[in-house]
């Protein structure tokens, strides 16, 4: 069987962000600095630095501006530093640290919506508009990711209707890129298929993007899936850091060094340098003393020890 596989894709790595977000020990600002360096040293060239959300709802990234002033007289004018932001108040402070793009953040089910970030889907879409607007006016790309489009921790499987009209309200106030995230890690390809089938009703495909956790193991199947339908750009974690505070016992998203290595296998560039990744991984797992949750990165890893 043959598919047009992309001869190119982007990794995003939003261990910093995604990856982060979780951990109840609070991780120093220095840290998250070295971290967003090694993945820039290993060739990323985007990433999710950071969110401007509330620290009372997400603590860990309390430290959102102290972080993008440490990184500021390294910054790289051919790397995106993306950063979250829910609301006009977290697009005012993040800003003010010109960030290359923002998220806004949405999602395909409504109990998911109210747990996350405390309105509806319609609500949330209202509070966006005006965010995207003064985004693209000054520059900013805009992404919008859509939570919870195979399954909710909440409401358990989510009709790929609510995909399509979640893509439809992000695309009609200024979104240019979607991600299609399976919060919880429970979709499976075709689910994913769907998904992203759902999505198409109103974006092209190389407006959307993949955002997979592996709670269930399936992120870098759902990963193939997606290739085969040409999308071209995939949120990953470095050594799979990370799951959401308000999707309980969802694990991180799929490693990056699983999919650059998968990627490369099958001679698709991703401008990456696996062995740096790997370095990167290690390093941020150490400190975290937790171990590292990429298969690939182990494999290397003991390798060279052997
Ligand atoms: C959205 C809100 C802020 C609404 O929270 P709220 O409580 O409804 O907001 P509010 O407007 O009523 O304000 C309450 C207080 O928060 C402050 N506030 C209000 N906004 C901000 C802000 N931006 N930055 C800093 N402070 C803020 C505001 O000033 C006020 O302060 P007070 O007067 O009480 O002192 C809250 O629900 C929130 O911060 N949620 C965070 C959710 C979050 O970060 N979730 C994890 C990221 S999403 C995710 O992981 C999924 C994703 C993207 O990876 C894809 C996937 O896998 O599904």
């Amino acid at each position: 069987m043959s598919h047009s596989y992309p001869s190119h894709v982007t990794i995003v790595d939003v261990s910093p962000r995604d990856g982060l977000q979780n951990e109840s020990m609070t991780v120093p600002t220095e840290v998250k600095q070295t971290l967003i360096n090694d993945l820039i040293a290993a060739g990323v060239k985007k990433l999710e630095a950071t969110s401007f959300v509330s620290p009372k709802w997400v603590p860990q990234m309390g430290d959102n501006s102290a972080l993008l002033d440490a990184l500021a007289p390294t910054r790289q004018t051919d790397v995106c530093y993306s950063v979250l932001v829910p609301n006009m108040r977290g697009f005012e402070n993040a800003i003010l640290h010109r960030p290359d793009e923002i998220v806004i953040f949405g999602s395909a089910s409504e109990t998911f919506s109210q747990k996350n970030i405390n309105c509806s889907i319609d609500e949330s879409i209202e509070r966006f508009a005006p965010v995207a607007a003064v985004a693209k006016a000054q520059g900013i790309k805009v992404r919008g990711v859509i939570s919870c489009t195979v399954g909710c921790p909440y409401e358990g499987e989510i009709d790929p209707s609510q995909v399509a009209y979640v893509t439809k309200r992000l695309i009609e106030i200024g979104s240019e890129q979607i991600g299609i995230a399976d919060t919880i890690g429970v979709g499976t390809p075709l689910k994913v298929q769907r998904a992203l089938q759902a999505a198409l009703e109103y974006a092209d495909i190389s407006m959307l993007s993949g955002h997979f956790h592996d709670t269930y193991g399936q992120a870098l199947s759902n990963t193939l899936a997606a290739l085969q339908m040409g999308v071209s750009e995939f949120d990953t974690s470095v050594a799979g850091l990370g799951g959401c505070p308000y999707a309980k016992g969802a694990t991180g998203n799929v490693a990056t060094e699983d999919v650059v290595y998968m990627l490369h296998g099958m001679g698709i560039s991703t401008g990456i340098d696996l062995d740096k990744l790997v370095v990167a991984g290690e390093r941020i797992s150490e400190f975290l003393k937790r171990p590292n949750g990429s298969n690939v990165a182990r494999a290397i890893i003991n390798k060279r020890r052997s």
